[in-house]
């Protein structure tokens, strides 16, 4: 049966994941569909979800008012769907947040203690090339951007994977029992570069 592929789409960059998910199905005839999330039905209809980058506190409270957070609540903790959060999507997927923010409630899924805006303001954004060969094969060279990005400052549980830390060991992927995959870095601005989200419909989507 086709494997669903829902991209909450209540703010932030919802729009990039949908066009480089769409490329990569498209390039390998995967049986897979893609779909934005705004209301519980469309989230019902799912098997995966990904949770874009933008700003948490926004995602959260949008979540809230719109009813959508116990609804996002079950999936997320249900263990046949699966999960990828990126840097906003990150934080609202952490179970414990360093720098607490009243205005973000959690999934409290993802078993690490996460920073926000770790390495500071906007203008300390950055672009890293990044060798990710060590999970995704052959991938040494994947630009990703850093915007006001996250880092995971502890794993709170064997069941998590460091998937990649930078030179000075911040932790920035991680993957929990297969199922849950978070990144503190935009996969999704990378030029069209599709490689990693191939990788994460290979891999979480489809199980292969
Ligand atoms: N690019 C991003 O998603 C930034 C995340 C933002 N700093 C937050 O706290 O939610």
């Amino acid at each position: 049966m086709t494997k669903k592929i829902g991209v909450l789409a209540l703010q932030g960059a919802f729009i990039e994941h949908v066009t480089l998910l769409k490329r990569a199905i498209d390039k390998h005839n995967y049986d897979v569909s893609v779909t934005t999330v705004k209301t519980a039905s469309q989230l019902a209809e799912c098997d995966s979800l990904v949770i874009p980058g933008g700003e948490s506190t926004t995602i959260s409270l949008i979540a809230k008012r719109t009813g959508l957070l116990q609804p996002l609540l079950d999936f997320v903790h249900d263990p046949s769907k699966t999960v990828w959060g990126t840097c906003a999507g990150l934080i609202f997927l952490a179970e414990k947040l360093s720098n607490e923010s009243k205005f973000v409630d959690s999934l409290d899924l993802l078993k690490v203690r996460v920073r926000r805006n770790a390495f500071g303001r906007q203008a300390e954004s950055f672009i890293q090339t990044c060798d990710f060969s060590s999970f995704i094969p052959g991938c040494t060279d994947f630009q990703v951007f850093f915007i006001r990005a996250p880092i995971i400052e502890n794993v709170l549980s064997n069941d998590v994977e460091v998937l990649f830390a930078l030179d000075d060991g911040s932790i920035v992927a991680v993957s929990q029992q297969g199922r849950i995959l978070g990144t503190s870095f935009h996969p999704e601005l990378s030029d069209n570069d599709i490689r990693f989200h191939d990788w994460f419909i290979q891999k979480y989507v489809l199980g292969l």
